[in-house]
């Protein structure tokens, strides 16, 4: 017997009012509902109801640099956040390259029951951009695995990344391209412009992710395959990746909430927190990216959750390590960044952040929405909730979130995954019971 639950007055993406009823492992019936014996009832007054956020882009840093994340803890994060789903990037130690480390990583995220975790692959051995890594290996593994990123590094051989890109297509995969020329941004430290000029910091010029855009978006029409871009940073970016789409070439963009909100001027504190890879941009890039996901021209947004241990920030900015963890604060930024000002509707957040990173990702069982019949994954959402983000709001290993201290709209106060709550009233539910409710799942589909 599965827990159920009755969600009561909710508002959904549409607008509409309703009751949301989970029960054996679906979502049952979305309307008014009268009766619902032995359910537990969720007052969601208030509330907006969202299908549950499915993140593209997480560094979960498990196996090998545990000190900053586990998978336990980053789904933590994600439960925190409002996430039920969420992809591993492949920067791990040992990289996740073959079969055997996917497939370990895929069965933490299953053991801890907080989402879905899905791993990504990296695309070379090693993330060294040299050699293919065992694609078609992953592919077939029992994590399944159909993106593909050396995230963290660009696939900057124009020859692998086109073997790359003709491999994945046999089984309906994705490589997703973290463009960065690496020549002109060697030894970068912020975004090139007058700023960098006056902090005397090296520059990180826009043109550097630009034209490797280009360059795959050529590749990918060449060979008639899917290309997805990672966090893209740049007004010109967004103006390839809009004349590529026109072109009716097949690829795909996620901007992440940091680069919707924050600009360059916050490294003029020389604070390490600001410091990520792509770097901030100017206010001219931040509109520019806010109207190419308004437009659809940018299809989702993806955290780049990228957990760091006090040590790697707390240094001079040069010495400091690139990132910001996001799962916790994603909701709130975009709530800020574009739908305070009018630019989407909450109907247009579960697209960018749920049903399209889901189907980028070929991923099952989430992205579905709230309808009878869909997968129970549900995020409960509270538009009003206005405070200063602050530590309590952290449920990852890391604390690198630049936005402790800012005010930010907004709360997560509720997110079910597969069935079962992982955060209720605001706290995320105990490891033990969660891990419980997962293996009673698994339990359950074996039996
Ligand atoms: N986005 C980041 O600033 N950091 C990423 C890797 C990277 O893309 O540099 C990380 O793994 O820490």
């Amino acid at each position: 017997m599965t827990e159920s639950f009755l969600i009561t007055g909710a508002t959904l993406p549409s607008g509409e009012r309703a009751d949301i009823r989970i029960a054996d492992g679906r979502i049952i019936e979305v309307g008014r509902i009268a009766d619902a014996a032995g359910a537990t009832i969720v007052d969601a007054d208030g509330l907006i109801a969202l299908p549950g956020l499915v993140d593209l882009h997480t560094h979960l840093r498990e196996p090998g640099y545990e000190q900053s994340e586990t998978v336990l803890t980053g789904t933590r994060a994600a439960a925190a956040g409002g996430f039920t789903a969420v992809f591993a990037m492949a920067n791990t130690s040992p990289v996740a390259d073959t079969a055997g480390v996917v497939e370990q990583v895929a069965s933490l995220g299953t053991a801890a029951g907080y989402a879905t975790v899905q791993p990504i692959g990296a695309v070379t051995v090693g993330l060294k951009g040299e050699q293919l890594a065992e694609l078609g290996a992953m592919a077939r593994s029992r994590a399944g695995v159909r993106v593909f990123s050396d995230d963290g590094f660009c696939v900057f051989d124009p020859l692998l990344m086109r073997r790359a890109l003709e491999y994945v297509k046999a089984f309906d995969g994705v490589v997703a391209q973290h463009a960065q020329e690496p020549r002109l941004t060697q030894g970068a430290q912020m975004n090139e412009g007058a700023l960098s000029g006056e902090l005397g910091l090296a520059g990180w010029p826009a043109v550097a992710e630009e034209s490797i855009i280009a360059r795959d978006v050529l590749l990918a029409e060449h060979v008639g395959s899917r290309l997805h871009v990672c966090h893209v940073s740049t007004a010109g970016s967004v103006e390839v990746i809009r004349w590529a789409k026109a072109r009716g070439i097949d690829v795909t963009a996620e901007v992440t909430p940091h680069h919707l909100l924050l600009t360059e001027e916050l490294v003029a504190s020389y604070d390490p927190r600001y410091k990520v890879n792509p770097p901030l941009r100017r206010a001219e890039d931040v509109e520019a990216l806010r109207a190419a996901l308004a437009d659809g021209t940018i299809d989702i947004v993806a955290t780049d959750h990228a957990p760091h241990p006090i040590e790697a920030k707390q240094s001079e900015w040069d010495a400091a390590a690139n990132g910001m963890v996001g799962l916790e604060s994603a909701l709130s930024v975009v709530h800020a960044s574009v739908v305070e000002n009018g630019l989407l509707g909450w109907s247009d957040v579960a697209r960018v952040l749920s049903s399209t990173p889901a189907r980028i990702g070929r991923l099952a069982g989430q992205g579905q929405g709230i309808v009878a019949g869909a997968a129970p994954e549900v995020t409960l959402y509270d538009p009003s909730a206005a405070s200063e983000f602050a530590l309590d709001r952290l449920a990852g290993r890391s604390i690198n979130s630049p936005y402790l201290g800012r005010a930010l709209p907004g709360r997560v106060v509720a997110t079910f995954h597969a069935g079962y709550a992982t955060l209720l009233d605001g706290v995320v539910q105990p490891a033990d019971e969660v891990a419980r409710r997962a293996a009673a799942l698994v339990g359950g589909a074996r039996g």
